[in-house]
């Protein structure tokens, strides 16, 4: 059982190096910690691939590289060999570190056959994969590297060690060629690969192996300093406004304003409204062109509409002049708004109400200039652009998939919002370099549409809220729209999630 609060903690491999080092002088042999841990690994392997009864045995292929990761990896080799496995030993290299030498010996002295060739293994039914873990530096090259393409196309299970041999531990980059891994088994800590979106395809399913790293020597290292957190499930749950209190009116859990819609983009609007019901906000005002009233009528009819003159080709034209910002909690816009309500924005900008920017709203605000435009607005600004709209935003921070989290920093520090940088693992970053990553989430969610719900979901959560405890409203938005498309998908499969569906299910994933 992993200690819950471990969950949280996200870091680099220097990070860990640092730790691991505390650990060490402390007096802790590594010797000792690499058997823990290989251990409780090999623990985890016969668990998932335990030995079948029909069979006599199972033969396992272990990749074995020159450093730790190899070590563990024959720590893992010599206890399958024990439990009765028939285990296959890859290891290619000639010079190991000591400690993983001794292990070598040790295995060779079993039986346990080692070859340097990789086609000797070919027969196995899985794979352990101990090649490189955090200390991979450069690119891995022949004949490792053909082995490990090799491995890859024989469609059997490769359960990795600390990391699929080949990612970069910060980045997720494949360096060279990477281990295509059904299973990894995080050690100790999650590293930053496991977040980063460019690892993803390679990661297979995620697993930490918590070893007992002391949470001092974990705070000692990462200090004030780490401002990279996990999203953990029971800090999203505790964001949610639930349970009420008792003797509450609809005019104490927010009134959210919704400014989205257009002749041309009817169903953002729709959807970003079942997006704000599922929040369970107590009043929804929506702003929309007046040719979308009845629609929104019909399919939201807990809705104020408020129906606003159109341009010729649909779009908003203006806000009624009588409008009062001050009446709302929270303001939400851009689904499906065009890029012509320009006025419309900047006015909002001027509001002195939490606001939430998407879609439109952000290519319009990139027109105006963001780093200009929101430090100087008295309330807070959540932007939720995806990476087209973020570099529109923010044209001069390169982001690719390697620096998406510092990319994401920057642009909160420099801009003062919050931004949610969207992704298959959504980032959000605080003004003071604070930055969250959602660990679980469903490519069924990438899909049209799935962004108007969250912005809808989150404006309606803010809206709720004191303005203080704005940022983990953002965390619990982001978790909560993640949970509902990993259960829709695990009920309709990922090709079954269409937006729509997704509002259906938001409510369910909490139930769940
Ligand atoms: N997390 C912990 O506290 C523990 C981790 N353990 C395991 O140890 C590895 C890290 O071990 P380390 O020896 O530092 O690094 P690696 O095994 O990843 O490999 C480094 C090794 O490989 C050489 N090298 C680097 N890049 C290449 C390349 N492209 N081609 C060839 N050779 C390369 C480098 O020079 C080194 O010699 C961690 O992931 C865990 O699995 C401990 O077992 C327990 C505690
Ligand atoms: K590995």
């Amino acid at each position: 059982m992993n200690r819950p609060e471990i969950e949280q903690f996200i870091v680099t491999a220097e990070q860990m190096r640092a730790i691991e080092n505390r650990v060490f002088d402390a007096g802790m042999p590594v010797a000792a910690l690499m058997e823990k841990v290989a251990t409780l690994v090999a623990r985890r392997i016969q668990a998932l691939y335990p030995l079948p009864k029909s069979a006599n045995t199972l033969s396992v292929g272990v990749l074995v590289g020159p450093g730790h990761n190899g070590g563990d990896a024959l720590v893992v080799a010599r206890e399958l060999h024990f439990r009765g496995y028939e285990v296959i030993i890859y290891c290619p290299f000639t010079k190991l570190k000591e400690l993983t030498q001794h292990h070598a010996n040790y295995a060779a002295s079993l039986g346990i056959p080692i070859y340097q060739e990789i086609d000797f293994l070919q027969n196995c039914a899985l794979f352990v994969d101990g090649l490189f873990g955090f200390g991979l530096e450069r690119a891995i090259k022949d004949p490792v590297a053909t082995a490990i393409a090799l491995v890859n196309t024989w469609g059997k299970p490769i359960l990795s060690i600390d990391i699929p041999s080949g990612l970069h531990t910060d980045t997720g980059a494949v360096l060279g060629t990477a281990i295509s891994a059904t299973h990894t088994f995080c050690l100790g800590l999650w590293k930053l690969a496991f977040l980063q979106d460019q690892a993803l395809e390679y990661l297979g399913q995620v697993e930490l192996v918590d070893f007992d790293l002391p949470l001092a020597d974990i705070e000692a290292v990462l200090g004030n300093f780490s401002k990279v957190h996990r999203i953990v499930t029971e800090q999203a749950k505790s964001g949610l406004p639930l349970p009420r209190p008792p003797a509450v009116h609809k005019y104490k859990l927010g009134h959210l304003l919704l400014i989205c819609g257009s002749r041309q983009y009817t169903g953002a609007a729709i959807l970003a409204g079942l997006g704000a019901r599922g929040s369970g906000v107590g009043m929804l005002s929506m702003v929309v062109p007046q040719s979308l009233k009845l629609l929104l009528n019909r399919h939201l009819p807990e809705a104020l509409v408020i129906d606003c003159p159109e341009t010729e080709s649909g779009a908003i034209a203006h806000l009624p002049p009588e409008i009062d910002f001050s009446a709302y909690q929270a303001i939400a816009c851009g689904p499906g708004l065009t890029m012509q309500p320009m006025l419309l924005v900047k006015q909002i900008l001027d509001s002195d109400r939490p606001l939430l920017l998407d879609a439109d709203a952000l290519n319009i605000l990139a027109q105006i200039d963001p780093r200009q435009i929101l430090p100087q607005r008295s309330a807070p600004t959540i932007l939720t652009p995806h990476p087209g709209e973020f570099l529109r935003l923010f044209p001069d921070l390169i982001m690719d998939l390697s620096n998406r989290i510092a990319a994401g920093q920057s642009a909160a520090q420099q801009s003062g919002a919050i931004v949610v940088l969207k992704g298959a693992r959504v980032a959000i970053a605080e003004p003071d370099g604070n930055i969250y990553i959602n660990p679980d989430s469903t490519p069924a969610l990438a899909r049209g549409g799935s962004g108007d719900v969250l912005t809808g979901l989150m404006g309606g959560l803010i809206a709720q809220v004191n303005p203080e405890n704005l940022i983990a409203q953002v965390q619990t938005a982001v978790w909560w729209h993640a949970q509902a498309g990993i259960l829709a998908a695990k009920e309709r499969t990922e090709l079954g999630v269409d937006a729509f569906t997704l509002t259906q299910y938001l409510i369910p994933a909490l139930q769940a």
